[in-house]
């Protein structure tokens, strides 16, 4: 689907889904054909997501590749003079003018793969995904798997009584459901009293 040897070059693909989806899985794989094909690549993420490893992105699964942390998207652009491929890991955390920098970049011949949250834990876009999603010429949706009944998930389900949108974190913290398992889950959580409420936090 994705040409290594596209004779006009510049376009955005954007892979999008719930926490462990694959989507940094499907990231590097893309990436590492690149270069396997001698483009020169870079990739860069937000500088907050330091989970896995502060100079790579790092899949749940371990497979990783090295990563440049910045701490705003106007930096990418600094950072991709002569560049065949640029890779954003966990754009859902960048600021609005990711979608102007990306803009930018495939205008300028890049191929660019960008790589986030389609949603947050409330089940609502996140950041800048859905503009990202709007001006792509590709976009992937990859599943997890519910962790409570095993069809197709597409959410990411907070188990800790957090309301902030950044929380940072992993199975400890967040489950992939599908709709019918999330919606259940919010019944659950709204029949919970304060002190079940404060009980979960704790041991999260
Ligand atoms: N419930 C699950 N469904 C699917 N994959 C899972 C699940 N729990 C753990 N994984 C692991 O997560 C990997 C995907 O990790 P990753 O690419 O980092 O996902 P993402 O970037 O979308 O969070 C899978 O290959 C699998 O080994
Ligand atoms: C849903 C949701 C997630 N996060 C955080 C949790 C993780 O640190 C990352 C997502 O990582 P992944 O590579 O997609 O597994 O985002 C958050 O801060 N807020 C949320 O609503
Ligand atoms: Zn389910």
């Amino acid at each position: 689907m994705f040409l290594e040897n596209a004779s006009k070059a510049g376009w955005i693909e954007v892979i999008c889904g719930s926490m462990f989806s694959g989507k940094t899985e499907e990231l590097i794989r893309r990436l590492k054909r690149a270069q396997f094909a001698r483009q020169k690549v870079e990739i860069f993420k937000p500088k907050i997501d330091i989970r896995y490893s502060e100079e790579e992105v790092v899949s749940h699964d371990a497979n990783a590749i090295r990563s440049t942390p910045v701490e705003n998207s106007g930096n990418i652009l600094l950072l991709t003079g002569d560049v065949d491929v640029v890779g954003i890991d966990e754009a859902q955390f960048f600021d609005a003018n990711i979608v102007e920098v990306c803009q930018k970049l495939a205008n300028n011949g890049i191929r660019v793969i960008v790589a986030g949250l389609d949603m947050d834990f409330l089940g609502k876009p996140f950041g800048p995904m859905p503009q990202l999603m709007a001006i792509a010429e590709y976009v992937s949706k990859v599943h997890a798997i519910c962790v409570h009944c095993g069809n197709l998930a597409h959410h990411s389900h907070r188990l800790a009584d957090n309301d902030r949108l950044v929380v940072l974190g992993e199975k400890d913290i967040y489950e992939p459901l599908c709709r019918h398992c999330f919606n259940q889950a919010k019944i659950n959580e709204s029949k919970k009293t304060e002190p079940e409420k404060k009980d979960l936090v704790f041991k999260n």
